[in-house]
């Protein structure tokens, strides 16, 4: 992709930025008088005493200090960006909708948040929220962050530049950007609009997958996640500053740009990676491995190997297994399953996932292939063949995902899919 913007390689490392020369205090966090009257400022992902190998902070060097605000009082803008808890009570249908429309009235990316559900208590720490955004203009003087988790952007269709506290990210479809709770972020569009997915951690911070007996190599290569470099902006003026904060929204008025850090260090920044680097992992002999082999980021929970959140992709990827067949079987699964499309067409369903479209398949309800997808992989020539073109993901939670009253009544929401499984014909053992 085209963009000549420099980035720090690596997943979690600990970087060490500066846009001016001799912005950051050498040896030292908090010295008496930091370099140039800047105002040095911790900004903590982890509690202060969370074990070494957890633990994430970042210190800030900037123009003034982020507590320079007036009171925060409720937004007034109408919304549909919610956070658990989820109160409606959930069906257990399979649930599938048609592309989040592109918005008609002018509408930036906070204003194109809508929220299709989750789990867990923001307040407790726990679970997700899963929104979609659909937007057609950039934010101008007009800042967000979210106190309530970590954003994973997932974008589906137009060019993102994210402009955050730790320098700017240029984010396309294919790529995906981590912004840390708190991070203060402005998005404008590269193109006319925008639409894709996000992924609201509650939880502890996505990281890598362990990779256990795949070795020390494979799946997401952390050099290849993308950290912002320091860049400021010296700006007066009015900036209307919104942040969710336990699932209200509530403004301010800044007199100044709060992207106004000269220089940081620190393990907790914003980052990207693209998709296509991932190095996809699957069977070479027989049978269709759990989708688990595609984990580009995980969020533990108190339970071992039960994620509060699993971000899984389906990339294009080589189909080679001898005797199997290929396509995701059929499976009811105790974790929950929201799955959306970037682009192409998804391996277990021949119509009616769209790019831009969601699926909920949450905890023991059965689903898999559709009827076509199923017919024309048992009828397969088994050659090897090469899956292109396509770029599907899920969040998999341990916990069900609670659509909102929004979803369930979304004219998107697609009244007959139950009918993709309806057809199949019964077995026949006795011949
Ligand atoms: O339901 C889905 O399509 C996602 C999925 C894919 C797969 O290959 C195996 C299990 C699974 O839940
Ligand atoms: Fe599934």
């Amino acid at each position: 992709m085209a963009n000549a913007r420099a980035y720090l390689p690596g997943f979690g490392n600990h970087g060490v930025s500066e846009a001016v020369p001799g912005a950051l205090p050498e040896g030292q966090n908090s010295p008496q008088r930091a370099p140039f009257g800047l105002y040095a400022e911790q900004l903590s992902g982890t509690a202060f005493t969370a074990p070494r190998h957890e633990n994430r902070r970042s210190w800030l060097y900037r123009l003034r200090p982020t507590a320079n605000h007036p009171p925060f009082q409720p937004w007034l803008g109408g919304s549909l960006l919610k956070s658990g808890p989820f109160e409606r009570p959930p069906t257990p249908n399979r649930l599938r909708w048609d592309p989040l429309p592109m918005p008609t009235a002018p509408t930036d990316f906070v204003e194109g948040l809508v929220t299709y559900g989750g789990n867990g208590e923001v307040g407790q720490n726990a679970g997700i929220g899963v929104h979609l955004y659909a937007c057609n203009r950039s934010m101008e003087g007009r800042v967000f962050f979210n106190a309530d988790g970590e954003l994973l952007i997932v974008p589906q269709e137009g060019g993102l530049v994210i402009t955050t506290e730790f320098g700017i990210i240029d984010l396309e479809p294919e790529q995906i950007a981590v912004i840390p709770r708190g991070v203060r972020i402005r998005v404008a569009l590269m193109g006319p609009q925008a639409r894709g997915y996000i992924c609201e951690n509650y939880g502890a911070l996505f990281r890598l997958p362990d990779l256990g007996p795949i070795g020390s190599n494979g799946l997401a290569n952390p050099r290849d996640f993308e950290t912002p470099i320091a860049a400021y902006e010296d700006v007066e003026g009015g900036v209307e500053l919104i942040q969710k904060f336990q699932g209200e929204l509530w403004s301010t008025m800044l007199d100044h740009s709060p992207f106004d850090v000269v220089a940081w260090h620190g393990n907790l920044a914003p980052y990207r990676y693209d998709l296509r680097r991932f190095n996809t992992i699957n069977t070479v002999s027989y049978d269709h491995p759990d989708p688990s082999i595609f984990t580009v980021l995980t969020s533990p929970s108190d339970t071992p190997g039960t994620a509060n959140c699993d971000f899984v992709i389906f990339p294009p990827r080589w189909m080679v297994a001898e005797a199997t067949f290929r396509p995701p079987w059929f499976h009811r699964n105790v974790m929950s399953e929201f799955m959306g499309l970037i682009h192409g067409a998804y391996d277990a369903k021949e119509g009616g996932f769209a790019p831009g479209g969601a699926s909920l398949h949450n905890c023991m309800s059965g689903h898999g292939p559709d009827q076509a997808s199923y017919v024309k992989a048992v009828e397969a020539d088994l050659k090897p063949m090469k899956i292109e073109n396509t770029m599907a993901f899920m969040f998999e939670s341990r916990w069900v995902i609670r659509p909102t009253d929004h979803a369930m009544e979304a004219p998107t929401m697609q009244l007959d899919y139950d009918d993709v499984w309806s057809d199949f014909d019964k077995g026949k053992p006795t011949g």
